[in-house]
């Protein structure tokens, strides 16, 4: 193993592994801490997918290092801390606690903070991070139901996490290419700054930052981060990128949509998806807190449906509704029992013999796939940036695309499926 990576929710583990395995890395994904027996080999890459963005922070902090400690003894060089491109957390952590206790884990002197994804819209400036044309703060992330993104200033928000000086390293010092960069990450670490934010504009910034980190034991980061990473490793392996029209096989049985997301963009793929005809049902959380809604109707729903296209559930809300839910139910509370009955939903289905899903969101995602007992993912093509189709190879034969709520595009739920190939009965 050349990379190893810990990532705090399991859309974002996906989305780094796709990054890697397009530069050409054999990268598994990992469900949960890994124990200290597992076998890793024949991988380049490892992700490890926890579900600790909300946790506790000391929570946070013990999971990734129990998995940071496993990567390093099954001979990680280098080690990824994958976060959200939107930084989404909150004052009390975890990305800062967590980058901390992996910098004095792996030794780092100085690291570097890089949640740019270009790709997907993200890119940050004087260490502002901006969602397309708009600062985080005026963008949707503003009313995320669980971190909700309010201060664009990372190294505001980071500093706000961490014990060590915050710094910054601008753009105009990346684009003086991999030399300058590192020169900057010494002199910073000369006034005492400990994690340096770093500007990110384009995929050609990320490819200098990937060359001015190599040998750095940590990084950390959203998925882009990793794109310049494994050219540093190109002198010791040959890497052969998949190919771009690979389709994937899956196996035999229906498909389902589960939506936990409420996000504008997947409110948005909803909207897409019902306008196409798809059978489209609510997750009423009302009706659910009072029994008048359970997970076996809504499963029951589904299985029910008619016609070719696959059922879609979903629970999420738009801002005005969400804030009234939180109101009432509290916001962890809501959001946990929307979590705990689409998981509930998905076991049903698996068991009715559903073996395609498309879930959105992290949070959601997570919850679903640890109610399924996956525990490891291989990753298949590309969906759309961020987002690929993955096939569960441990616990029950799955098709899973886990979509960030944040990502695809408006058709995303329709065109995902034309990317498999399903298995006959007796292959
Ligand atoms: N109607 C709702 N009321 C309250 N909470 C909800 C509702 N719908 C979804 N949630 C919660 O919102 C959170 C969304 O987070 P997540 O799944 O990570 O989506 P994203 O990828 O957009 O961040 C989850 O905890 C989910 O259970
Ligand atoms: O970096 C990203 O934006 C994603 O990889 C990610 O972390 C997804 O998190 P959710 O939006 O909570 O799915």
């Amino acid at each position: 193993m050349l990379i190893g990576a810990v990532a705090d929710d399991i859309t974002g583990a996906t989305d780094l592994c796709l990054m890697l395995s397009r530069e050409g890395m054999r990268t598994i994904q990992v469900i949960g801490v890994p124990g200290d027996d597992m076998e890793f080999s024949g991988a380049d890459a490892v992700v490890v997918a926890l579900k600790s963005r909300t946790i506790p922070a000391s929570e946070a902090v013990d999971m990734s290092l129990a998995s940071a400690r496993v990567l390093l003894a099954a001979g990680a060089e280098q080690l990824i801390f994958k976060y959200c491109s939107t930084f989404d957390s909150t004052d009390a952590g975890n990305i800062g606690p967590v980058a901390e206790a992996l910098q004095d884990l792996t030794g780092t002197p100085v690291t570097i903070a890089c949640p740019s994804f270009p790709a997907a819209g993200r890119t940050v400036y004087k260490g502002h991070l901006f969602v397309g044309d708009r600062l985080l703060s005026e963008s949707p992330l503003k009313d995320h139901p669980l971190t909700p993104m309010r201060d664009p200033d990372l190294v505001r928000v980071l500093q706000r996490q961490c014990s060590r000086p915050v710094g910054l390293v601008q753009a105009d010092i990346i684009s003086r290419g991999p030399e300058a960069l590192k020169a900057a990450f010494a002199e910073q670490y000369a006034t005492g700054k400990r994690i340096l934010v770093v500007d990110t504009l384009t995929d050609a910034d990320l490819r200098i930052i990937g060359k001015a980190c190599a040998g750095m034991k940590l990084v950390t980061g959203g998925s882009g981060v990793a794109m310049g990473l494994p050219e540093n490793f190109r002198q010791t392996k040959e890497f052969t990128p998949p190919a771009k029209t690979a389709r994937m096989a899956s196996p035999p049985g229906r498909a389902a949509i589960l939506a936990g997301s409420c996000s504008a963009a997947t409110r948005g793929q909803i909207e897409v998806a019902e306008a196409a005809g798809l059978p489209v049902l609510r997750l009423d959380i009302a009706a659910i807190a009072q029994g008048r809604q359970t997970a076996a109707d809504l499963a029951d729903w589904a299985i029910h449906s008619a016609g070719d296209q696959p059922p879609l559930i979903y629970s999420s809300a738009g801002p005005d509704e969400l804030a009234k839910i939180q109101s009432v139910m509290g916001r962890h509370e809501s959001g946990a029992l929307v979590e705990r009955t689409l998981a509930d939903v998905a076991l049903r289905l698996k068991d009715a013999g559903f073996s395609r899903f498309l879930i959105a969101g992290g949070e959601t995602s997570g919850a679903i796939v640890e109610a399924l007992g996956v525990k490891v993912l291989l990753i298949g093509p590309e969906i759309d940036p961020g987002v690929p189709w993955t096939r569960s190879i441990s616990g029950p034969d799955l098709a899973l695309a886990l979509k960030s709520g944040n990502f695809g595009a408006k058709d995303f739920f329709l065109k995902a499926w034309d990317l498999l190939e399903m298995e006959t009965e007796d292959a």
